[in-house]
């Protein structure tokens, strides 16, 4: 059955394109259109009586002229901050008959994934550019363990494929939990991975790695980090989405989407819940919260970077 079309938000379907080098089509909206002049994801509106593929087909033959062979569902996005409320379901097409051509946009872009984000993209598209281009996974390091211990798990998640890694100790003091953060950077920088300080603002500053500031510090003013150093950010509520937004963050962590041991007080927001907060940012959300790998294709049916764990990715028992 197709999914229902509500009065809320407009339906909204669109293709990441991807040819055989990984890069992906961006288009170019017509001057006399909404958005004129801001790069898109070929796609369109969806009708009545379409799913969301056949509405897929449709725009994608009208606007580019190919036919689609394959689709597979990459992240549906529910926004709310534009004129009009849309659901944004956003699908990966590798398979496809045909060259395109610009029928309806100005022009057509085969961009490095990684270039996705310096084109200027309608606000909604910007989880979809994240969606391509960073990992679908943040591993964050349990507490309470030793040094040694955390670092042979780092180890561990940097050969199991993570490549965005929380380093979060408060069982040592910040100078202990920066030294380890240091002893950790070459191995980290050798996979090509990130490493995130959890709330040592100067330790990032210094060491020139990443940082994932906690909700309490979402009040100060933005630490002074190069572009490659990624800006990551604790929230809970709206006004913790509209701070990190204006910190310029590069992503946040969102929870609790299920209620969890390690913080059974807290109410857990539900996928609804962490969907409603979702459609209010147009930042890329990880969320976290009694989740674990299995989870990641729910998390991205509702709007989700991806999947933020703590005991779940952790290798060592
Ligand atoms: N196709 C497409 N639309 C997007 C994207 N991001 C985004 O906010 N939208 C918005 O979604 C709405 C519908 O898209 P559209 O204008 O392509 O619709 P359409 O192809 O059916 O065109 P039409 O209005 O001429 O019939 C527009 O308000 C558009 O700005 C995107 O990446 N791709
Ligand atoms: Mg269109």
């Amino acid at each position: 059955m197709n999914a229902p079309l509500t009065a809320s938000r407009l339906s909204v379907v669109a293709a990441a394109l991807t040819d055989a080098d990984g890069r992906v089509l961006l288009a170019q909206r017509p001057s006399t259109h909404h958005h004129a002049g801001l790069w898109e994801f070929p796609g369109g509106k969806r009708e009545q009586h379409e799913s969301p593929l056949q509405a897929l087909r449709r725009e994608l033959h009208e606007e580019l002229g190919i036919e689609v062979q394959s689709a597979e569902p990459l992240i549906c996005i529910p926004f709310d901050l534009g004129q009009r409320p849309i659901e944004l379901d956003v699908y990966q097409v590798s398979r496809f008959a045909g060259v395109p051509v610009a029928l309806e946009h100005q022009a057509l872009h085969w961009v490095e994934r990684r270039a996705l984000a310096q084109y200027p993209l309608p606000q909604a598209d910007r989880p979809a550019a994240a969606a391509l281009s960073r990992p679908d996974r943040m591993a964050v390091t349990p507490e309470g363990i030793a040094a040694p211990s955390v670092a042979e798990g780092v180890i561990g998640l940097l050969r199991a494929g993570h490549r965005l890694i929380q380093l979060r100790c408060p069982q040592l003091d910040a100078s202990a939990q920066r030294e380890l953060a240091a002893a950790l950077l070459p191995d980290v920088r050798k996979f090509a991975a990130d490493l995130l300080l959890n709330g040592d603002i100067e330790g990032a500053e210094r060491l020139g790695c990443g940082l994932h500031l906690r909700s309490a510090q979402l009040q100060q003013t933005r630490p002074r980090l190069a572009s490659g150093q990624i800006l990551s950010a604790a929230c809970h509520d709206l006004a913790d989405l509209a701070r990190a937004e204006a910190l310029r963050v590069d992503c946040v962590v969102l929870g609790a989407v299920m209620s969890t041991a390690t913080h059974p007080g807290r109410a857990a927001l539900g996928w609804a819940g962490f969907a409603q907060l979702r459609a209010c940012s147009s930042l890329p959300i990880y969320a976290i919260g009694g989740l674990c790998a299995d989870d990641l294709t729910t998390a991205r049916r509702h709007g989700a970077q991806g999947v933020a764990a703590i005991r779940a990715f952790w290798p060592l028992p």
